[in-house]
């Protein structure tokens, strides 16, 4: 299976690993001009890279899983001529049967109703044929016996051996045979496993590859870990990422539950855009107990370092990088949110070089063992809280600015680039360490209605903490600034797309339905497999992550299922009070920790102004302008088949069906929003049928329209329509 597909694999179980150097060099390659003389060489590489020679001779592991295959198919060999000679025998009986009672003429006489002029001559072939059948029945005992009397049991065993071989060739499986599929054919989970030809069928019947089109298995089935993977190459021109975007309808055709099920397209080296390793679980990887986190057992932990989140299904090691990012973590309440947060946070608190912000609306327990670590503490949903937060931002966007201005000044040893460095991080003397904020149940002070004047203009403390964070989220990385926010209510009012679009790791838990889901891990990753609404409620901790697109997991998958480590508040706890004593011994113990809450030292002006120089660069482009339901819904639905012009008609009621709405109501609004609907012919089972629906040029138009403000709201505006 794809190694490069774990992300930050095994960085580092212990905290206290050191972090190698990292060279930049160029490869050159010199060996070229001796290759090239070589013949052996050129014919060890048209060995290896000729399509015509049989992989099962270009390298050891691949002959050993052909030698494999050999000896299991010549192990099974008896059993399948066995199951072939039955399958012979029903369609032999089969034959008779219908050659008996003249069915090909009957059926030619009742089509051309005709039969009642044919019965007669039916009859008389039918009472024929019944009559060569007995002669046979008598004839074929009579000749044995005397072939037995003649040459011995020999002759015998000779004739059986013949018809059972040509039975064996009527039963073989083949592709198309007529009556030859069971009705039930027993439980597939697991019969792929032995026979290559029941994944195949489970592609067609999830169509994820036509009638005509087979897979090509890459690797065969083995067991890894508490599971089964295989991988395959579909055929030319079928996308890897059709399939993990069809999971459920393939772990449907292999009748497993769809969270035992994982697609992952093999990238790198390896892979391409049509190879699929898949891995089937025995049973529901996430119904085990939980892992506690691995922070506990070290004693320290380096920032820069990605921190250990959780394990996929596989049980393999997740890491998420934090630094020069920002991560957003959306979940309906009891889902495990405050504490996968608390996770990204632990590992910050093992850094006694991280300066730590953290502000609590959730105002419980959950946060209270942060108050010893924290240079900012609040805990609460008042409007004071929620004002000293907008406090708090004002500062960090005054810092982040300042580091800025002194990064310019640092040489370039010192600064390569507009961004700090472990080294920057550390040096007390420039006072630029790594900086966290952790907001719990971000939506209580986006959602706060408090009026607050910024520069003589009047906004709600909701509107000015989001333009912050915005900022923030934007600039502050490169800076130190991670912003890790936790959300209760993932929905695109609370959270605005400006601040969403600029936060880099996404980590949803069960959501209530695919939109919020998508509020959390961006556009359209429904459409792609990703829909974290679909997560079952027992799943606590399970969520699917979308790392940044910077980090080695992001380049390589783009998203993937993940359950967080456990960390009860003991182990929080424990964590927090190590986090105290190392700040202690380094002596970085500062604000709210050392009991002496400053209040933030504020120019409100500057402030005011490097925002209003970010919003004119963060406002949103013309085609971003967020659609109206149900429009926006449509557009998710539709994804790239609507881009590509793939599909040039979607009936009605797919769309009905797919987004759950009402259908009259739904033909109303598309109707306001300048879409009508059409009638088409589509191709069904039984010949074409014509269907109501809207082609996807109008939908396209009738966004650009939206988008355009040719219509606003369901109005129409301008003489066109
Ligand atoms: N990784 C995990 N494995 C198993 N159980 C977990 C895991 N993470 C969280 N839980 C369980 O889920 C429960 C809810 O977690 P948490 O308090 O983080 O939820 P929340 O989403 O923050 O809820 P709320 O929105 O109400 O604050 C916890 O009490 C814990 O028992």
């Amino acid at each position: 299976m794809n190694e490069h597909n774990e992300v930050a694999v095994n960085a580092g179980e212990h905290g206290s690993l050191p972090v190698r150097a990292v060279l930049d060099g160029e490869f050159v390659n010199d060996t070229a001009a001796s290759i090239r003389g070589s013949w052996k060489a050129r014919l060890r590489a048209w060995w290896l890279h000729s399509p015509r020679v049989p992989t099962a001779l270009k390298d050891r592991s691949h002959a050993k899983d052909a030698a494999k295959v050999g000896v299991v198919a010549v192990l099974r060999s008896p059993l399948r001529f066995l199951g072939a000679v039955v399958r012979g025998v029903v369609v032999a009986v089969r034959l008779w049967r219908s050659w008996v009672k003249v069915a090909d003429y009957r059926d030619a006489a009742e089509q051309s109703e005709k039969l009642a002029d044919k019965f007669t001559e039916i009859r008389e072939l039918t009472l024929f044929r019944w009559k060569v059948t007995a002669a046979v029945v008598v004839a074929v005992p009579f000749l044995g016996a005397v072939a037995l009397l003649v040459y011995g049991p020999t002759v015998l065993w000779a004739a059986a051996g013949f018809v059972s071989v040509g039975l064996a060739i009527l039963g073989r499986r083949k592709d198309g045979s007529p009556g030859r599929k069971a009705v039930l054919a027993g439980p597939r989970t697991l019969t792929w496993t032995m026979d290559p030809q029941v994944l195949v069928d489970a592609f067609r019947d999830a169509k994820l590859i036509g009638k005509d089109e087979t897979l090509r298995l890459v690797e065969r089935a083995k067991r890894i870990g508490e599971g089964w993977a295989v991988t395959v190459d579909l055929p030319a021109t079928r996308k890897a990422t059709d399939v993990i975007k069809n999971r459920e309808a393939l772990a449907s055709a292999l009748a497993v539950d769809e969270v035992q099920l994982i697609v992952e397209r093999v990238r790198g080296a390896g892979g391409h855009a049509g190879r699929v390793a898949m891995w089937v679980a025995d049973e529901d990887p996430y119904a085990a107990p939980p892992l506690r986190t691995p922070l506990l057992g070290v004693s320290h932990w380096d920032a820069w370092r990605p921190v250990p989140f959780g394990r996929d299904a596989r049980d393999r090691r997740i890491d998420l990088p934090l630094i020069w990012t920002s991560l957003l973590v959306g979940a309906i309440p009891r889902q495990g949110k405050t504490f996968a947060t608390r996770l990204a946070a632990a590992a910050l608190i093992l850094d006694a070089w991280v300066r730590l912000y953290v502000a609590d609306f959730k105002a419980g327990k959950d946060w209270s063992a942060a108050e010893q670590v924290a240079h900012r503490f609040l805990a609460g949903d008042d409007t004071e809280h929620i004002l000293a937060l907008k406090d708090w931002l004002e500062e960090l966007v005054s810092e982040v600015q300042g580091r800025y201005a002194r990064m310019r000044e640092l040489d370039d040893v010192v600064c390569p680039e507009s961004k700090i460095t472990p080294g920057i991080s550390r040096d007390r003397s420039l006072n630029m360490p790594v900086t966290a904020i952790f907001i719990d149940e971000v939506q209580v002070p986006l959602e706060d209605r408090t009026p607050v004047v910024v520069q003589g203009k009047k906004l709600t403390a909701g509107e000015y903490i989001g333009e912050l964070l915005t900022w923030l989220a934007k600039k502050g990385p490169a800076a130190g600034i991670i912003l890790v926010l936790a959300t209760q209510r993932p929905d695109s009012k609370t959270i605005p797309s400006g601040l969403r679009a600029v936060l880099g790791s996404r980590f949803a838990l069960r959501v209530m339905d695919w939109r919020d889901s998508n509020i959390v891990l961006g556009e359209q990753m429904n459409t792609r497999g990703y829909d974290s609404s679909r997560l079952l409620p027992s799943h606590k901790g399970v969520g699917i992550l979308r790392p940044d697109g910077d980090t080695q997991a992001g380049a390589d998958v783009l998203a993937m299922t993940v359950r967080t480590y456990y960390m009860p508040n003991e182990d929080w706890q424990t964590i927090c009070q190590r986090g105290r004593v190392l700040r202690d011994a380094a002596g970085t113990l500062s604000g709210h920790a050392t009991g002496q809450d400053s209040v933030p030292v504020l120019d409100h002006a500057a402030v005011a102004k490097v925002l209003g120089a970010a919003s004119v660069t963060v406002a949103e482009p013309a085609n971003m302008v967020e659609l109206p339901e149900p429009l926006a819904s449509v557009v998710d639905y539709l994804a790239d088949d609507l881009e590509s012009d793939v599909r040039a008609f979607v009936p009605t009621a797919e769309l009905v069906e797919a987004l759950e709405v009402e259908p009259t109501g739904f033909g109303r609004q598309m109707g306001e929003l300048g879409c009508r609907p059409t009638r088409e012919r589509i191709p069904t089972q039984n010949g074409t049928r014509q269907v109501r629906g809207y082609l996807t040029a109008d939908i396209r138009a009738a966004i650009d329209a939206y988008r355009d403000g040719t219509i606003l709201d369901g109005e129409v505006i301008g003489d066109d329509q």
